[in-house]
């Protein structure tokens, strides 16, 4: 699927550094949005080297190479749920490497799993949620529904698929034992990105912030990988208005096409998936307050140089509520389109 010519030309440059990518791009403000399809995969691995993963754990370049373009294809196009939004999840994960102290609370491989889990975690998605695939009967619920987090089970398999790939096991050189710790750091924090997880173990990451992080304890590594994964992934969101726009108008495309294909199947959709009867900016209101804000209240805890994002998720809100009422005023276009958002 990765051809040698594929991957001597992604290397043909050599791995620039990040500043070269862009001279903002290692900001908390900086949009990765904004680099071309074709600029990711090279952004990719001038993280890496930027982390100083590549000497850390001697990542043979080739291999990294086509790691990454296998994990590229390994996405497919559906609104929201493609690589680039797999690339701005990493993307935020290199940021709080840079501008947090994670190393105080994290080991390095954990940051490194953390990492690679953010490229991976969303691998082969097909625009539609668990529910869809319970309800469809789809392959992916035949495999996994016993067992429940069926999307993410297999982003976790779509992603031990990868590294079995000839020429892409970036670990390949690890020690037996770092070899099955990053398997399984990887398992948690990609099955970690099922937001029901999420709010199963928020009373726990709350708990452990209120109580102080202790390095010592591994259950405290567990929940603030979980935690950071989810920031991650929510990570749109603590971008400016115009990102935020540009992402919801993807995620509700993406919902409403689930929810036209449940109506075909003669099933009723859940109102945020029905383009006849969601209410997008009350649903934005809801979602943020009850799952976005929740996360950045307590990564601020942790974190306090993250209190500027808080700031910008607290100003979306505010937006959302403004228009949500403008709108009741004045009559809101029905068809779910996101043009009135000025
Ligand atoms: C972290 O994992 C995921 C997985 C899938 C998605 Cl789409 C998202 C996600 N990323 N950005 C968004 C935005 C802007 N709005 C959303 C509105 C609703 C929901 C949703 O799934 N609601 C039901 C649930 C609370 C039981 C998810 C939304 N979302 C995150
Ligand atoms: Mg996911
Ligand atoms: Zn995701």
């Amino acid at each position: 699927k990765v051809s040698d010519e594929e991957v001597a030309r992604l290397l043909a440059g050599g791995i620039p550094s990040v500043d070269q990518i862009h001279p903002c791009f290692s900001e908390i403000t900086y949009i990765p949005r904004s680099l071309t399809d074709a600029e990711t995969t090279t952004a990719v691995l001038s993280m890496f080297e930027a982390m100083g993963f590549i000497n850390a754990y001697k990542i043979n370049r080739n291999t990294l190479a086509r790691f990454c373009l296998m994990v590229k294809k390994g996405y497919r196009d559906p609104p929201y749920h493609n690589w680039m939004h797999a690339f701005s999840v990493a993307h935020f994960c290199f940021l709080l490497c840079k501008n947090v102290d994670v190393a105080n609370y994290l080991e390095d491989i954990e940051m490194l799993a953390l990492f690679v889990s953010c490229l991976c975690h969303d691998l082969d998605h097909r625009g539609t949620n668990n529910s869809f695939q319970i309800e469809s009967k789809s392959v992916l619920a035949g495999l996994y529904s016993s067992q429940g987090s069926v999307l993410e089970r297999h982003h976790f398999a779509q992603t031990i698929s990868v590294l079995n790939t000839e020429g892409c096991n970036i670990f390949e050189q690890f020690s037996r034992k770092d070899y099955q710790r990053m398997l399984d750091l990887m398992c948690d924090i990609i099955l970690a990105t099922d937001l029901a997880h999420h709010l199963r173990i928020l009373g726990d990451i709350q708990k452990m912030v209120t109580e102080g992080y202790d390095f010592k304890k591994p259950q405290h590594h567990t929940l603030l990988l979980c935690l950071l994964m989810s920031s991650c992934d929510l990570s749109d969101q603590t971008k400016d208005w115009r990102n935020t726009c540009k992402v919801a108008e993807l995620i509700y495309r993406e919902f409403f096409s689930q929810g036209d294909s449940e109506k075909a199947m003669g099933n009723r959709p859940s109102d945020m998936m029905d383009r006849d009867r969601a209410y997008i900016p009350d649903l934005q209101i809801s979602f943020m307050e009850h799952i976005v804000v929740p996360i950045f209240t307590v990564l601020k805890g942790l974190f306090p140089p993250l209190a500027v994002l808080h700031e910008t998720i607290s100003s979306s809100q505010s937006r959302w509520k403004r228009i949500s009422q403008k709108y009741r005023d004045q009559g809101f276009p029905g068809n779910g389109s996101l043009e009135f958002l000025e």
